[in-house]
């Protein structure tokens, strides 16, 4: 997001006025979440963030900007000012647009369908029990080192089958860390400046670069069954050049293993502050467990667990925060917004919008139960919505529920310094702090 002065302006449209020079650039930068949140707050649904940079926080115009008038921003624009190719991030079905973006998007997308969600059940009882075999009562654990672990492990097996060593593994984990550190921060050095975390990403970029190559030539690619997702691209139409199959795999990578790691990091720090909820899990985990095996038969068997879940995805969203730019002038809330506009919508502003959600800051997976909350499409929305929604979303709910539902019915967690655990909004939510000890029921 831009948020340093620059030309262009929304004539009229509020917003706190900032720096003559870097406008509120620093603001945003200390506390972002808290800055936002106070913008909303303070001058209501269409904020002037700086010169060319505007939030909206309705949910009639989160739903306009996503859903309606998708066609209508870039994403490719917004997205690849984070950070380019050469700074690790990959150019693909994420952040290409138009008429690429959908052929890109067609090609993937029929291998995301039931089947992959069953595998998803299967595979992750697997590997949550090689995570959980490693705690032992009374013994701290760093509880985000190990689920991503679990995470990253299931995210490429589901994709590309058993294709990849621990090895393999262990250099895309140390590829991907730096790359999700990359803030939101509009303030992006340029391309050249040798910082460490860009040399550390080129460093590992080429071994990762080589890992993800050979796989369109393994034996994996060639199978639907053992790995959909790498079945699906490699023999897509069009087929992928070798660089755009790379990319679509480590944005796969990317976008799959630290979301799905922080939701359930959440989830469990949630649990852990409300031990009435914990045994309410226990108990639901416990009888699906013993009552069906491993599968999407046993997520069905999960609802409580599963609105821990969203409720959990509500409060803290992974991805906190989504900008387009406007390719045309466009009214929102009474405001044109101009083209060239970058409009961000955030999903922290809009889950807490005390104006939409009855108790907004408290933790009350209930308000999910039967025919969930009456609040407006544009009120909610971890994955996103639209045309652009999340093409893992229902692997991400299938592992998240199914984690969380093993370790609570398992243990339940304390927290070793409960006061220490924050919120680090970087490309992701991510969950600083979080050192559990495990202890039996
Ligand atoms: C809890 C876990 C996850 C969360 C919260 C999440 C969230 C999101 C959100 C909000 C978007 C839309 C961004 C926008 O509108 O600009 C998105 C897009 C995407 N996600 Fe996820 N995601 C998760 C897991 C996954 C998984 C497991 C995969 C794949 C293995 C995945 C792959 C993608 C891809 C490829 C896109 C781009 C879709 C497109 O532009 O057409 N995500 N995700």
């Amino acid at each position: 997001m831009t948020t340093a002065a620059s030309p262009s302006a929304g004539t009229g449209i509020p917003g706190p006025g900032g720096d003559k020079y870097l406008g509120n650039l620093h603001a945003f930068s200390t506390d972002p979440l808290g800055f936002l949140t106070e913008c909303s707050r303070t001058y209501g649904d269409v904020v002037r963030l700086g010169a060319n940079n505007v939030l909206l926080t309705s949910p009639g115009d989160v739903e306009r900007m996503l859903v309606d008038r998708n066609a209508k921003f870039s994403k490719a624009s917004a997205d690849t000012r984070r950070g380019s190719r050469r700074q690790g991030f990959p150019l693909s079905t994420m952040n290409s647009d138009g008429a690429t973006w959908q052929a890109k998007r067609h090609r993937m997308q029929p291998a995301f369908g039931r089947k992959l969600s069953t595998k998803a059940a299967e595979i992750v009882a697997d590997q949550g029990e090689r995570m959980l075999a490693g705690w032992r009562p009374g013994t701290p654990r760093d509880l985000q080192d190990d689920v991503s672990v679990l995470t990253l492990r299931l995210v490429t097996s589901l994709m590309f089958g058993d294709e990849f060593s621990e090895e393999d593994t262990a250099e895309i984990a140390r590829l991907v860390a730096p790359i999700m550190d990359l803030s939101t921060s509009p303030v992006l050095l340029p391309e050249w400046v040798p910082t460490p975390r860009k040399l550390r990403i080129r460093r590992s970029m080429a071994r990762v670069d080589r890992t993800l190559r050979a796989l369109a030539a393994s034996p994996a690619a060639a199978d639907p069954d053992r790995a959909p997702v790498l079945h699906a691209l490699v023999h897509g139409d069009p087929p992928p050049t070798p660089d755009e199959l790379r990319d679509e795999l480590a944005t796969l990578i990317m976008a799959g293993f630290e979301t799905t790691n922080d939701a359930v990091v959440w989830t469990s720090v949630l649990l852990a502050r409300h031990p009435e909820i914990a045994e309410r899990v226990r108990a639901e985990a416990e009888a699906a467990f013993a009552a069906t095996p491993a599968g999407l038969a046993r997520m069905e068997a999960l609802p409580y667990t599963n609105a821990v879940v969203r409720e959990s995805l509500r409060l803290y969203s992974p991805v906190w925060l989504t900008s387009r730019d406007a390719m045309e002038d466009m009214e929102f809330s009474g405001h044109i917004v101009p083209a060239g506009t970058t409009v961000t919508v955030s999903q922290w502003v809009a889950h807490r919008d005390p104006r939409h959600w009855e108790d907004a800051e408290e933790f009350r997976p209930e308000r999910w139960l039967g025919k969930g909350p009456s609040v407006p499409r544009g009120s909610y929305f971890p994955f996103g919505l639209g045309p652009r929604v999340c093409i893992g979303a229902a692997v991400a709910t299938t592992e998240t529920v199914h984690i969380v539902a093993d370790i609570w019915r398992r243990f339940r967690l304390d927290l070793v310094h409960p006061e220490r655990i924050r919120p680090r909004p970087a490309l992701a939510l991510q969950p600083m702090g979080v050192e559990v000890v495990p202890r039996r029921w």
